[in-house]
């Protein structure tokens, strides 16, 4: 199981701002400098710098566009009509920066998305984009979130202007700058091994602000869009201007698997990253690597078991759902702390073959297990059932074997008699290790519980 990071977006969210926090948040710089030159992609830098808002010192990322591409992203004159006051200081100007060298003497691949400023340039669509994610050496795992992300963006681009997504291209995000930031955005998450994304809200401001396509309202319609199709909780708050692009709602929407912090946890690591947009919020969005404390550890055994008398039971049929869409809706499950999952096969009205998905589950964990099925099944309906249950009083144990120590589990029957039995990954873990196989291992075990 990989770890879990809670996004704080008081101040909205932006692609740079993610970056940036994840980077602050322990994601190693160089790993990202590499996959990002690895990409088709030139005509600019990247800066990462320490900037100093509200007072705070926190991580600044910064695509720093080659002249001929430049835009207004950051230009609040030209965004908001007005200017805002530049509570922003860089504190160690064009510290940490990359420059592409191939920059200046190449056939650019990508696009402009500014014709008012820069006219006859084509433009690049979701295939273009996809093309370049998989030419990039980038991990698996990373190219599959950039190209959810994306594709999130198309989606919400093709509805706002009434297109299909083939022929959606993009302005803004198809800007280089945009490409660089979602890339990093996923291969800062692999490189954290991030499993888990926990976004209670957005913040979102209020008026209008200028793009490509005129003055629009706040939210953006692509923004509106992508919240809407993925249910994202929003809060609009007075600040005048848009804390949340297009780009930082497609991230959310795109890798989101929770909106509910656990009761009790504790935080590894935070991070900031700072928005280059000024307004009366300042623009920060925090990343807190967390990590869930139980809170048995802090209840008497005897309470802990109480607690455990009753477990939860969910249950759905599903008749329309590829194998693939439930496996990996299998691991999600398990990932997210379900105690058990499994399919069976079943024969549902209408004559057709199909699964009863179960999983059990404590009742902390339920409704991000339910959202997890709606998510990721075409299930619209999950059965719920609180059930008693007996188990028996356990602790886990070690016992030292010649390999190695092994985990293992002792548990009290009711005739006051002791069981002890090995946990399976760390026999496995240990079979590995010696190079032995498991059965030698287990029966290594059988000789220690035996003597
Ligand atoms: O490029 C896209 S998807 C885009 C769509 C819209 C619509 O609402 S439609 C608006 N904008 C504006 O562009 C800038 C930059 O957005 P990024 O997501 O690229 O950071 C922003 O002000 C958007 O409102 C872009
Ligand atoms: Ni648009």
């Amino acid at each position: 199981m990989g770890n879990t990071v809670y996004l704080e977006c008081y101040s909205g969210i932006s692609g740079d701002m993610t970056v940036a926090a994840l980077l602050d948040a322990g994601a190693d710089r160089q790993a990202l400098e590499k996959a990002l030159r690895s990409l088709p992609v030139h005509g600019y830098e990247v800066e990462v710098s320490r900037v100093k808002k509200a007072g705070l010192d926190v991580c600044d990322f910064h695509v720093r566009l080659d002249a001929e591409f430049e835009n207004h992203d950051h230009d609040m004159e030209y965004l908001h009509g007005h200017s805002h006051s530049h509570e922003q200081e860089r504190v160690h100007p064009h510290e940490n920066h990359y420059h592409d060298e191939e920059a200046h003497n190449h056939t650019h691949a990508h696009e402009h998305h500014h014709s008012h400023t820069h006219g006859g340039h084509t433009h690049t669509g979701l295939k273009e984009i996809m093309d370049i994610i998989g030419q990039g050496q980038l991990s698996d795992r990373a190219k599959e979130t950039a190209v959810q992300i994306f594709q999130v963006l198309a989606k919400a681009e093709a509805k706002a202007h009434g297109v299909p997504i083939e022929e959606v291209h993009f302005h803004e995000v198809g800007a280089v700058d945009s490409i660089v930031d979602i890339v990093a955005v996923a291969v800062c998450l692999d490189n954290l091994d991030i499993t888990e994304v926990i976004v209670p809200f957005l913040c979102e401001g209020t008026g209008t602000v200028r793009c490509q396509h005129g003055i629009l309202p706040i939210p953006v319609p692509a923004v509106a869009h992508i919240v809407e199709a993925h249910q994202l909780p929003v809060r609009l708050t007075e600040v005048e201007g848009e804390l949340v692009t297009p780009t930082g709602a497609a991230i959310v929407a795109a890798i989101r698997t929770g909106s509910e912090l656990p009761k009790q946890f504790v935080i590894n690591k935070i991070g900031i990253g700072a928005g280059k947009r000024n307004y009366e919020r300042p623009s920060l969005l925090r990343a807190m690597l967390i990590q869930e404390k139980n809170t048995c550890q802090s209840e008497s055994l005897e309470e802990s078991l109480k607690k455990e008398d009753f477990i939860y039971k969910l249950e759905t049929n599903i008749d329309d759902c590829t194998g693939e869409a439930l496996g990996y809706t299998m691991d999600k499950l398990m990932n997210a702390g379900a105690r058990d999952v499994h399919f069976l096969p079943v024969y549902m009205k209408k004559n057709r073959p199909a699964y009863e998905l179960t999983v059990i589950c404590d009742e902390e964990r339920m409704k991000k297990l339910e959202q997890i099925i709606f998510q990721e099944t075409t299930t619209i309906g999950i059965r719920r059932v609180k059930m008693e249950r007996t188990v028996l009083p356990r602790k886990n144990d070690v016992v030292r074997l010649p390999d190695g120590e092994l985990k293992v589990k002792r548990c009290v029957l009711p005739d006051g008699q002791e069981r002890c039995y090995p946990e399976y990954d760390s026999v496995a873990a240990l079979a590995e290790k010696s190079g032995k196989s498991f059965w030698q291992i287990m029966s290594a075990f059988k000789q220690t519980s035996d003597t």
